[in-house]
Order: structure tokens, then sequence, then C-alpha cells
């Protein structure tokens, strides 16, 4: 049999904010697996007062916690994400796994809220993929060397993505969230906004805008990964980076 491709594809916390919100996230993932063994990147759910939402997981934390345990308590967002993302694609009949944090192959110094990526390791997601149509990983989180929960910065889930595009050796990255696309300026705050087909890193790097993560940017850049932004809940190519 043919070795299938490989894909990576990220879903931020706006497009898995409940079950229906997850389905439209679905529907692209089933069109993925025909041709590729897929590895899904998610954020934690939802925006607070969501839940599991990193803001309210933080809302719930003493400021007199570590910096350490503030890491592990925020990164509950995500792990507890991978899991329902993972039951769910099981219940629709893909074979799905969670992959738990500390495989996930991303070592970091111990810079607990914006660590810093020291290497990359691909052994235990390759495993995960050989076995399963669809892994599911946590984005934002890392692993110190002790064995340190730490995370990416706050929107670091399109780093995720791109640090495992790059440890899967893959030259794309599709990242999906609640608008289809980079357009001139927010289409949340003005109906008259234009969506961008294509941009350069440059381009997209000196808009500053938030939908996605500086770091991503600059590393798919460094590492020359295309960046495709789509929209969950539409079809569409959306905008490249490239
Ligand atoms: N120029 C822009 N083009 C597209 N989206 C933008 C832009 N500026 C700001 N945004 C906002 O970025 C948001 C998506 O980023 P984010 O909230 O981090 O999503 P996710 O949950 O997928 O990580 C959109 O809802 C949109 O309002
Ligand atoms: N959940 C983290 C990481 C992240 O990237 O989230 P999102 O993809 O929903 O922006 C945060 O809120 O910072």
């Amino acid at each position: 049999m043919a070795k299938l491709d490989r894909k990576v594809m990220k879903f931020g916390g706006t497009s898995l904010s409940d079950e229906k919100v997850r389905r439209s996230a679905y529907r692209h993932i089933l069109e993925e697996v025909k041709h590729a063994k897929v590895l899904v990147v998610v954020s934690a759910m939802g925006r607070y007062p969501d839940p599991y939402a990193t803001d309210t997981l933080l809302s719930m934390g003493s400021p007199l916690l570590t910096k350490e345990e503030k890491a592990r308590l925020v990164s509950m967002g995500e792990q507890l994400s991978a899991l329902i993302v993972a039951s769910e694609l099981l219940d629709i009949g893909i074979s799905a796994y969670a992959l738990p944090f500390h495989k996930n192959g991303i070592l970091s110094d111990h810079q607990y809220e914006y660590a810093n990526v020291l290497a990359l390791s691909a052994r235990c997601v390759q495993q995960a993929l050989s076995q399963h149509q669809v892994v599911v990983a946590s984005g934002f989180i890392a692993q110190a060397p002790c064995g340190d929960v730490t995370t990416l910065g706050r929107g670091g889930s399109d780093f995720s993505a791109v640090l495992f595009a790059h440890m899967l050796g893959l030259d794309e990255v599709d990242i999906y969230t609640d608008v289809d696309g980079v357009y001139d300026i927010d289409p949340k705050v003005s109906s008259f906004a234009i969506r961008y087909e294509r941009l350069s890193y440059d381009e997209m790097l000196n808009m500053k805008v938030r939908v996605l993560h500086e770091r991503c940017v600059q590393y798919a850049k460094e590492k020359k990964i295309r960046i495709r932004l789509r929209g969950t809940f539409s079809q569409g190519e959306g905008t490249l980076i490239a």
C-alpha cells in the first residue's frame, strides 16, 4: 500500500468552543483523512468565560502560584481539548489518538510563559501517526528538559503548528480560524475589509495583526513553510503566506 501523505491542521480556540462549532472543524478533517495521515493541533476550547478556555483557567488560579504552576494550570486547557477532539473524532468513526503533551517532541528552556524552543524530536509523533489516521496534539505546550510543562506565549498554538510541520519534514501547514483568511483590516470590525489571496512572510509580519502569532510567521519564514490561513466555517483557499 502506498504511504499516505502527512498533513498538519491547526484549530484555534474560537473553532472549538462547543460541540456544534467543532463539527465544522471535523468536516475539514474528514476531507483530509481521505488522502493523508493528519496531525491536528488544537488550542484550548473557546474564550473566557468558557469553562476550559485559557483565560478562564488563569482566572481560577491564585496570583501566588509560581510561573511553573501557572503553566501547568493553563496547559490543562490544551490537554483537555486534545482529549475531547480525539474522543469526538472516534465517535464519528475516525481512528484518532490524543498525544500526551510530554510526547509532543517540543523541548524548550524554562521560560514558563514564553519558552524558547531548544530541540524537536519527531519520534513519538511519527510513531503515533503510524498507528492512527489522526493524531491530536495539544498546541501551546512544550516541555523543559526536567519534564516541566512550559508554554509558548499567548496565541502560541500557531507556533506549535509550524514546529510540528517542520518536525515532520513538511513545507505547508493549514491554520483554521473563525475568519476565512487575512484581510487588510479585521473583518469583524469592518464589513469593507478585503481578503488577501497571498501575502509574503514580511508583509504578514508587518501587518502586526493577532490572526497569526508572530513567532509562527517568523519560524515559517526561516524554515520555508507555507502557511494557509483558512476559515473553519467556510470552504475556499483562504490566504497563502509564502
Ligand atoms: N487583518 C485581519 N485579518 C483577519 N483576521 C483578523 C485581522 N485582524 C484581526 N483579526 C482577528 O483575528 C481573529 C482570529 O484570531 P484568534 O482569535 O487568535 O483565533 P483562533 O481562535 O483561531 O486562534 C479573527 O476572529 C479576527 O477578528
Ligand atoms: N490557548 C492559548 C494558545 C492559543 O494559541 O490559543 P488560540 O489558538 O485560541 O489563539 C491562548 O489562548 O493563548
